[in-house]
């Protein structure tokens, strides 16, 4: 029900920008959350201390802010561009604003941004918590009382059948509205409405002053000992009378306050090695400035705070405590010993790390930059610590700065120093981005080489932690792990399994098909950025085909894990010095936030799973429970009682699954849609096709094994706009490879991209959309076959690659079922590699229903 709310609002309110509706519907409800657990004990200031809680909030709150600021500003384009359409609540909003302040003849609008931005947050507190909790009260109740449940349904039935319900059958329903009338008066969503006396006001016989609650007590005990808890008790005891007095009357404080502390004699206080108590609480101006004294040590203050309320301070003075203490040259002595040693221990760590930075950014590569020039390998030296990636980031900033044409010729935007670098230096040329150095690899037959890795001499590349946390799985382990995991999960993805995931990648398409005509049905003709749309779809897929019914748990773990991948990229194009991750900055500070999020959610699914399959009520069709049941099988098999794969490593998998398989399958949708809206007479051939195979019936596998032409436009999208661009392997032991001899610590680049657009191996049409170059398959299109590496190579090729082409032809067989589709005039092809090949400002489509 708050999925549901959410999307409620999300929907009526941003129309069409749904998806970043959604990821603010969820930050949204987490503030609800961290915020409740903050309003038991509230001390003034508080805000500004960086806990945890405080910069979950901040952070939070900014990437809502942000994300509101994108769909206000978008809207604010396409209103002035004459294209936005008002209907959803943020365009009413907007339109009202323009009118009122035009009404008003001044020439600012009366709600600024922020003014909107505040308001759009206010309609997904008040709006979604509270609908949603009215419904599940609503459905518990109505199990609770099955004849009203008959009733509603009966009502229901008889106004509108099985029909959609509209607004004028809403207005017949007697039953129903009284049913929810009655769930509100037994469990109103909200229990309870404050306020605050603001002026002297007369309520009930009783005049109550301007008074505010109690904001907080604080007790601070400093060298508290047990024998002391009797005494601490009571004067907690005491403050907690005074407290219910305080709220009663203020007029009445003082009195009530002295009659508390009577009791209290001096000696009991003196007797308490309590430094410092104090209750601060919002008192009236009666109190105004004044000191109340109690014995010698106790006095109450209330200092004048901002005209109107005041603080109200009780307070011990902090006398030398009763307690023997250590003489004062002995405690000096004690403190400089720690002090001293201390010292020295952060010199250690300083010194470490500056060799480490030394080593790592001097040392090494100056040792590996002069055994690669040796032997003439060409290309740029190394420059201290930097390298080339200055010169990368500047040449990545102009390539984007420029719009370009509509051509598949995309190679210098997508790496232009690459693209420089090959043609300087030509195929085989070292790099530096940062301390290590790359060798650019664009050479066919050396990349099967490579990827094949037959003596082991090369492994992937070692991230640093943090990019660890983002998918420790498969793709980044080594060795026997590696060989026990393929093992295990190579055949949760073997085509007959692939059969039992397709009800729910159908489900999804049916999703996604259902939504898009919804779209085009209030329109005729509707533009969509397919980006984000394919994002969501690909997300469901991976949620359902690995969870089954856990699936809303699914969409948050991919909407954090989309944010990961942001975060990390980021990060992966900057100088890494060692150490780094540890420090609390505001990125290392959100990716940890984030993986440990999504740990929790996985281990709160997988956990569940595993209880369900003890107690024999599990259905193991879904990726996960094939995941667990090969792990068990492995297991037996190699007769060790313990399982291969642990809880953490399903986890790590489980992440990856997502990671790798999500914005792959994303991206190589959103470019098809591109590219069959620049070559109609594709997009018509593989209609045709699709509609010879399936008809207007929901695609089968067998089915989707039968379209050629479907398969060879998606080989040809993946060759000019491959997901992945390209591939790392670094040195480990000393290789030789294409004459070359090279050290441990070098990293091999295979440049995917560049090697699909070669026009050596592809022809002079490299760059031009030709399917039928793959029309007898893919070892006969190209020269150098086969130079075609989507997926990758060798054994680590994707585990996933029949997986994703099955989703992708499903998703793209019902979209031609349904629509025939153009570019739209906004659409700008700026196709940008981000952890995929991304299209940089979406990819805009017109659809037009069939
Ligand atoms: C169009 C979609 C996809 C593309 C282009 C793609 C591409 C790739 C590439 C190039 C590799 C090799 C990486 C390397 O050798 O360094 C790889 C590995 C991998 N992919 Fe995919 N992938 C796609 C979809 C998927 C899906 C849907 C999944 C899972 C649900 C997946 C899971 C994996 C895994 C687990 C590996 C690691 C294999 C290993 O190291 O043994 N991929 N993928």
């Amino acid at each position: 029900m708050q999925d549901l709310t959410g999307d409620a609002i999300s929907r009526a309110a941003f129309g069409s920008n749904l998806s970043e509706g959604r990821r603010i519907f969820r930050i949204q409800s987490e503030q609800v959350q961290i915020a409740n657990q903050m309003t038991n004990l509230y001390i003034p200031g508080y805000t500004y201390l960086p806990t945890k809680p405080n910069r979950r909030i901040k952070a939070n709150a900014r990437e809502v802010e942000g994300l509101l600021k994108g769909i206000i500003t978008k809207k604010e384009r396409a209103m002035k561009n004459g294209h936005a359409d008002g209907g959803d609540l943020l365009g009413l909003l907007m339109q009202s604003n323009i009118k009122e302040s035009k009404d008003s003849g001044s020439s600012k609008t009366i709600m600024t941004m922020d003014d909107i931005i505040g308001e759009l947050k206010v309609f997904y507190f008040a709006g979604a918590e509270t609908t949603s909790v009215l419904l599940t009260w609503t459905m518990i109740v109505l199990s609770m009382h099955p004849e009203w449940q008959d009733r509603a349904r009966d009502e229901v039935l008889r106004v509108f059948g099985k029909k959609q319900p509209d607004i004028d059958g809403t207005n017949h329903l007697k039953v129903v509205t009284m049913v929810l009338y009655e769930v509100l008066r037994l469990y109103p969503p909200i229990t309870l409405l404050d306020r605050q006396t603001y002026k002297e006001i007369e309520l009930g016989g009783v005049s109550l002053a301007p008074m505010g609650e109690i904001s907080y007590v604080l007790l601070f005990l400093r060298e508290a000992d047990q024998t002391m808890d009797e005494e601490v008790e009571q004067l907690r005891q005491a403050l907690q009378a005074l407290m219910a007095m305080v709220t009663e009357s203020a007029a009445r404080i003082r009195n009530l306050a002295v009659e508390a502390f009577s009791p209290l004699t001096l000696p009991e206080i003196q007797s308490m090695n309590l430094a410092l108590l104090n209750i601060e609480e919002v008192a009236t101006e009666e109190m105004d400035s004044e000191r109340v004294h109690f014995g010698r040590r106790l006095s109450i203050t209330a200092p004048r705070r901002r005209g109107r309320i005041s603080h109200f301070l009780l307070q011990l003075s902090t006398d030398p405590p009763s307690k023997p203490s250590l003489p004062a040259a002995m405690a000096i002595g004690a403190m400089l010993q720690q002090w001293s040693l201390l010292c020295f221990l952060g010199a250690l760590v300083a010194l470490w790390w500056a060799w480490r930075v030394l080593e790592s950014t001097w040392i090494v590569p100056r040792r590996l930059g002069r055994a690669l020039q040796s032997q003439g390998l060409p290309g740029t030296a190394y420059r201290f610590p930097f390298g080339d990636l200055k010169e990368f980031s500047r040449l990545a900033a102009a390539a984007r700065a420029k719009p370009m044409p509509l051509s598949h010729d995309i190679t210098p935007r997508v790496n232009r120093l690459c693209y420089n670098t090959i043609k300087e230096h030509g195929k085989i040329a070292v790099i530096w981005l940062g301390p290590t150095p790359r060798v650019i690899v664009n050479d066919p037959k050396l990349v099967r080489e490579i990827l094949a890795n037959k003596f082991g001499h090369l492994q992937k590349r070692k991230h640093n932690g943090l990019v660890r946390r983002l998918s420790n799985g498969l793709v980044s382990h080594e060795g026997e792990k590696w060989a026990a995991h393929r093992k295990i999960i190579n055949p949760a993805f073997h085509l007959e399994k692939l059969k039992k995931m397709l009800p729910a990648f159908a489900a999804c398409a049916n999703d996604l098909i259902t939504r898009w005509v919804g779209y085009v049905e209030s329109d005729g003709a509707k533009e969509i950025d397919v980006w984000p749309e394919f994002q969501n779809l690909t997300g469901d897929v991976i949620s359902r085909s690995a969870f089954g019914s856990s699936f809303s748990e699914g969409r948050r773990i991919f909407q954090l894990q989309s944010e990961q991948v942001q975060t990390i990229v980021k990060m992966m194009n900057t100088l890494y010095l060692p150490g780094f991750r540890f420090l609390p900055t505001q990125l290392n500070r959100k990716i940890k936030a984030n993986a440990r999020e999504v740990e929790a959610l996985l281990r709160g699914i997988v956990s569940k799973r595993e209880r369900a399959m003890k107690e024999g009520r599990a259905n193991n069709d879904d990726l996960l429970g094939l995941l667990m049941e090969s792990n068990i099988a492995e297991t037996k098999q190699a007769g060790t009682s313990k399982l291969i794969i642990t809880m953490e490593d399903i986890i790590g998998e489980l992440k990856l699954f997502y990671f790798a398989g999500m914005d792959t399958t994303a991206v190589l949708l959103t470019w098809t849609m591109v590219v069959l809206s620049l070559h109609p007479e594709w997009q018509d051939s593989a209609r045709e096709e699709v509609l010879r195979v399936f008809g207007k019936n929901q695609p089968d596998l067998d089915g989707i094994h039968q379209l050629k032409i479907v398969t060879m436009i998606l080989y040809e999208v993946l060759r000019l706009y491959p997901p992945v661009v390209q591939l790392d392997r670094q040195t480990y032991k000393e290789m030789e490879l294409g004459g070359v001899t090279y050290p441990p610590g070098v990293i091999l680049s295979l440049p995917i991209v560049f090697i699909h657009h070669d026009k050596d191996v592809w022809g002079e049409d490299a760059d031009e959309f030709r399917p039928e170059r793959f029309a007898d398959g893919i070892s006969r299109a190209s020269k150098d076959s086969p130079a075609f590496f989507p997926f990758g190579w060798g054994p680590r090729i994707c585990v996933g690659q029949n997986f994703a082409l099955v989703e992708a032809k499903m998703a793209l067989s019902s979209i031609l079922q349904h629509f025939s589709f153009r570019l739209s005039p906004s659409y700008t092809h700026a196709p940008f590699p981000v952890s995929t090949l991304q299209p940089e400002h979406g990819a805009q489509i017109v659809l037009n229903k069939l």
